[in-house]
């Protein structure tokens, strides 16, 4: 199995340009399958969750096409089954957007029930409602979902919890039903109203996505269309903590900073130093981070995603800070972990009280889940020593070279794969 090996302690500096948003990705890529022509998507980030979505489509008939590294054609004209439950796609939570894409386009979808990252129980009955309120009838027999309607009408839908997979979702199919649909207290993320401009340009009528009100009204067709998918908030906002973490320079391009302002003003709670560009963001360490609490919240909140990376910058500034997860019950399962490499953090609850301690030391950790799994290459790269993270395969779901652009930093990390190359790292580092 592959491996990190990390030599920490070295301050990362330098330039990182940031990919498309592997959340909005996969939302639009499922949006996609439902044009009668073919589509071009550009900045799609090549991560496992993409490229699972993307061999499902094929598996299911459709034609994919990778024009050039990040831009990928697809016509879903050639969909001949609507029957979806391939190994890859059980363990990626955005199988979920197939019930969507199939139902809106084709009336039925059979879809094993999502995966994704291990962080709660993560339920789908906010999906469900919304179907069923646009006329499906849905059902979950042998693992699989399945939804199916002679005709889809459009409907008004109050979501009970603000859900993002919910509100793409029923996005989806609603954009193909007949009439008007209401979803209120949708969420607000980036990449729901990437995946709303998305579908926009393929001939659908949505508005209000990125407010807690979005109406639609139905079309019948949707057609092709070129577009470029938004930068990865939580790629860029990973980069950002892991210059604070390790008292680094470094420039974060290629991002929206509007979209990283609850990171930005955590940074510079603590002491950092931002400085947003039209396109940019240049992040500073401090050495000496003063602590903090943190909430995460829907979006404009702080995300969920950065919560673990939140908590490795805050292992390392002096004092006392919380770290209040209230979206997912089960996200500090890196705590565990964090603590073999020095950290101080107790967890009760939904908060982690985290002491502060002037230094991490490297050990031997496995990644959890995907973003936990960042979390602890950020805490290798501070700490003092070697460090290798097990069960990288979770950190590749979401970020794209990470390795190389963080070598790009200067950072000292190699993805291994036996212990003849960890030997030849570690005489190669000294
Ligand atoms: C592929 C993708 O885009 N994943 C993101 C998506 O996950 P995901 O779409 O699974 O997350 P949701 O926004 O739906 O979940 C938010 C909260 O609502 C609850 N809930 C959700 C749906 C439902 O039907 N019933 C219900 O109770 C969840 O358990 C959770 O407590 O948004 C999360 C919150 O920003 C991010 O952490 C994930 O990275
Ligand atoms: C939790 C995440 O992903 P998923 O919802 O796909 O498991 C994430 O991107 O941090």
């Amino acid at each position: 199995m592959e491996q990190y090996i990390i030599k920490g302690g070295m301050p990362l500096c330098g330039d990182v340009s940031i990919g498309g948003a592997k959340n909005a990705a996969l939302g639009i890529l499922a949006a996609a399958i439902m044009a009668d022509e073919t589509v071009t998507i550009e900045n799609v980030p090549n991560v496992r969750d993409t490229r699972a979505l993307l061999q499902t489509f094929e598996g299911i008939g459709a034609k994919v096409k990778y024009v050039y590294n990040n831009s990928v054609q697809i016509n879903g004209q050639s969909i001949n089954d609507v029957i979806v439950d391939n190994d890859s796609i059980k363990k990626i939570r955005a199988s979920y957007y197939l019930l969507g894409a199939l139902l809106g386009k084709y009336r039925r979808a059979e879809v094993a029930l999502p995966g994704g990252c291990n962080i709660g129980s993560r339920p789908i009955d906010q999906h469900i409602k919304g179907f069923r309120a646009l006329g499906a009838n849905v059902e979950i027999k042998g693992g699989m979902v399945i939804a199916e309607a002679k005709e889809l009408k459009g409907s008004h839908i109050y979501l009970d919890v603000v859900s993002v997979g919910a509100t793409i979702n029923i996005m989806l199919a609603a954009c193909m039903a007949e009439g008007n649909t209401i979803i209120e207290n949708s969420a607000k993320e980036p990449h729901i109203v990437d995946v709303a401009n998305f579908l926009n340009s393929m001939g659908a009528n949505i508005k209000g996505a990125g407010t807690d009100v979005i109406r639609i009204k139905g079309v019948k067709h949707l057609s092709g269309t070129t577009y470029s998918i938004i930068p990865d908030q939580i790629e860029a906002g990973t980069f950002m903590f892991a210059a604070a973490a390790t008292k680094g320079d470094v420039t974060i391009r290629n991002v929206i900073p509007k979209h990283l302002e609850s990171i930005s003003a955590k940074l510079i709670e603590i002491g950092c130093e931002v400085t947003e560009y039209d396109d940019a963001v240049r992040v500073v360490g401090h050495p000496n981070l003063r602590s903090t609490n943190v909430k995460t919240l829907p979006y404009p909140g702080f995300p969920t995603d950065m919560q673990p990376q939140m908590a490795v910058v805050l292992a390392l500034a002096n004092g006392s800070s919380m770290v209040t997860e209230s979206i997912f019950e089960n996200r500090f399962k890196y705590v565990d972990e964090l603590t073999r490499m020095g950290a101080r953090i107790k967890v009760e609850g939904n908060t982690a009280y985290i002491e502060g301690v002037p230094g991490l030391t490297g050990a031997q950790v496995a990644s959890p889940d995907l973003r936990a799994g960042a979390a602890l290459v950020i805490a290798a790269l501070a700490a003092d020593g070697i460090s290798i993270i097990d069960d990288i395969q979770y950190i590749q779901r979401g970020y794209e070279d990470f390795e190389i652009k963080l070598r790009s930093l200067g950072a000292l990390i190699e993805k291994v794969d036996s212990d003849r190359e960890i030997q030849k790292f570690k005489l190669r580092v000294g």
